[in-house]
């Protein structure tokens, strides 16, 4: 891989390079920063947690002047964590330079928002709604504006936010330069893109694999009412450093959140109902570690990047494949290891087979933990615990009490009667969860909008490493043997999805809530 030092960066850039700790540039870093640095617009597809931030970030805060003083940079994000995240990450990397970034995101006090735009910044990172709100409003003028970068594209189109997106973008100049980045591309992505970009360079490293390597996937064939016992097992046995728990609807989550609290486990839950005040400080507990489970919705699926995060675990199966590969891929980042659990009940494993199948990845089938391996973990981490206390820390002034009580008492009783109190005693608390739908592989008609290729698994890659040229890559793929069985994405239709914007326009779109059931969630996103 290339060092930094190759791409010819600015000395101020490449010091904060340094500063982030990153020695060489990553696969996809290597192949897109020589193109964006030559202006050119792009299309950016590369596994989870490889750096793509940085792949369109740095090439970004090394082209504007620091002189500038008007927006000439825009970046959009699906969600208002991630909008946050990529501002941090953008700021970072302009730390010596010193360009001026700012998210702006739904659920933060505008007033705020408008006071920091009088401070000049040269980059703004947000979500659609809240962008168009500033524009209307006529706080954010996008006149200058010279690069445009979409963040999880795919998921924003998913999410509706075409209009939104044309909108903004119709008020952009258009000699800018514009880019692409996820780690899916469905074959709609191609309207977009041939919509906003020009002679786009496709840049794309996936290999064979859909999902990171470093994701040690499982699943689990468990009855609905089982989940929960499953689940704290599953965290008893393994004892995650940091977990990531998602679950379907709003309601899980909050049910599932206050369950493991009930059972004296260190958790929150996160979805689009929060006040912005609650989903920044549940976020904020989990990267400083003071809660280790972050129960959520797919709001948390995309591109968040939290480190320490040893596990995934599906407490229900996500609707589409995509989701599945974006899910685990929060764990499993920039060369990590990490462990991904699905939970399958008899009637989802066609569709957890479905998954295997796009993501083209075999998923081990483990056994339900039993109690004894859950106890076992538990009594692990104790010992681990202790070990690391007796290395680490000063135990001097405990000394004395230990001589004489092992002086007066066998050592083996001794100790283990330690480690079962510091082990502690699960607490009996009786959880009812409300049980969930089982999430079904439909048989559907071939999609005509997309020539019956929703999931030609072209949404991730088709293998096909590197194309140029906007029709380079996965063009006339094969369905991959998905025929006519398989999926149905579409949420407008047979009320069995609700997409669950929480937009605070409250601009309602037509076929986005209709039907559904009001529990049903999805990505709870922005705006
Ligand atoms: N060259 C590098 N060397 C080491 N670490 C890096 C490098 N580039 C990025 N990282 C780190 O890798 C992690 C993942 O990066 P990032 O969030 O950009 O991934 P991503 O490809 O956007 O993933 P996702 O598809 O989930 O959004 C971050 O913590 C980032 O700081
Ligand atoms: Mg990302």
């Amino acid at each position: 891989m290339k060092t930094f030092a190759e791409f010819g960066l600015e000395p101020k850039v490449l010091q904060a390079i340094t500063e982030l700790g990153f020695e060489e540039s990553t696969p996809i870093q290597s192949k897109a920063i020589p193109i964006a640095l030559t202006g050119s617009d792009m299309i950016g597809q590369a596994q989870t947690g490889t750096g793509k931030t940085a792949a369109f970030g740095i090439p970004l805060v090394n082209k504007i002047p620091v002189t500038e003083d008007r927006i000439v940079a825009l970046i959009m994000t699906p969600t208002r964590e991630l909008a946050i995240q990529v501002s941090e990450e953008i700021g970072k990397l302009t730390r010596y330079k010193g360009l001026r970034s700012l998210p702006i995101y739904g659920g933060q006090e505008i007033g705020r928002q408008i006071r920091a735009l009088k401070k000049r910044p040269q980059i703004i990172i947000g979500t659609p709604g809240r962008l168009l709100d500033h524009i209307n409003r006529k706080t954010i003028k996008l006149d200058d504006v010279q690069t445009v970068i979409l963040d999880e594209a795919d998921e924003m189109l998913d999410m509706g936010f075409m209009e939104d997106i044309t909108s903004i973008l119709s008020l952009v100049p258009e000699n800018r330069q514009t880019m692409l980045f996820s780690a899916t591309m469905p074959p709609n992505i191609r309207k977009l893109a041939d919509q906003f970009l020009k002679n786009p360079e496709h840049v794309s490293v996936i290999p064979t694999q859909v999902s990171a390597p470093t994701i040690d996937q499982a699943y689990i064939e468990v009855h609905e009412r089982q989940k929960f016992d499953a689940l704290s097992r599953l965290l008893d046995m393994e004892s995650p450093e940091l977990a990531i728990i998602f679950g379907r609807t709003k309601r899980r989550v909050d049910e599932l959140s206050e369950a493991l609290q009930k059972r004296g486990y260190s958790a929150d839950g996160l979805h689009g109902d929060l006040s912005q005040n609650q989903r920044d400080n549940v976020m904020r507990k989990f990267r400083d570690g003071s809660i280790d489970v972050l129960v959520a919705t797919d709001v948390a699926a995309r591109g968040l990047d939290v480190s320490g995060v040893s596990h995934v675990i599906n407490f229900d199966l996500p609707q589409d494949p995509e989701s599945y590969v974006h899910r685990i891929g929060r764990t499993g980042r920039a060369g990590k290891e990490g462990t991904a659990w699905s939970f399958v009940t008899p009637r989802e494993l066609d569709h957890m087979h479905f998954i295997e199948k796009v993501t083209r990845h075999k998923i081990a089938k483990k056994p339900l933990p039993s109690i004894a391996e859950a106890i076992e973990g538990k009594q692990r981490v104790t010992a681990e615990r202790i070990l690391d206390a007796m290395e680490s820390e000063s135990v001097n002034e405990f000394k004395a009490i230990a001589i004489q009580l092992l002086e007066q008492y066998d050592s083996v009783n001794l100790l283990a009667a330690a480690i079962k109190l510091i082990t502690g005693e699960k607490k009996d608390v009786n959880i009812d969860l409300t049980p969930e739908d089982p999430i079904r592989a439909k048989k559907r008609r071939p999609d005509v909008r997309t020539n019956g290729r929703r999931f030609s698994g072209s949404s991730f890659g088709g293998g096909n490493r590197t194309g140029s040229g906007p029709r380079g890559r996965g063009e006339g793929g094969s369905r991959g043997g998905y025929g006519g069985g398989g999926y149905n994405r579409d949420r407008g239709s047979s009320g069995s999805y609700n997409r669950d914007r929480d937009r605070d326009g409250g601009k309602g779109r037509g076929g986005y809530s209709g039907g559904g059931e009001a529990r049903r969630s999805r990505p709870s996103t922005d705006e």
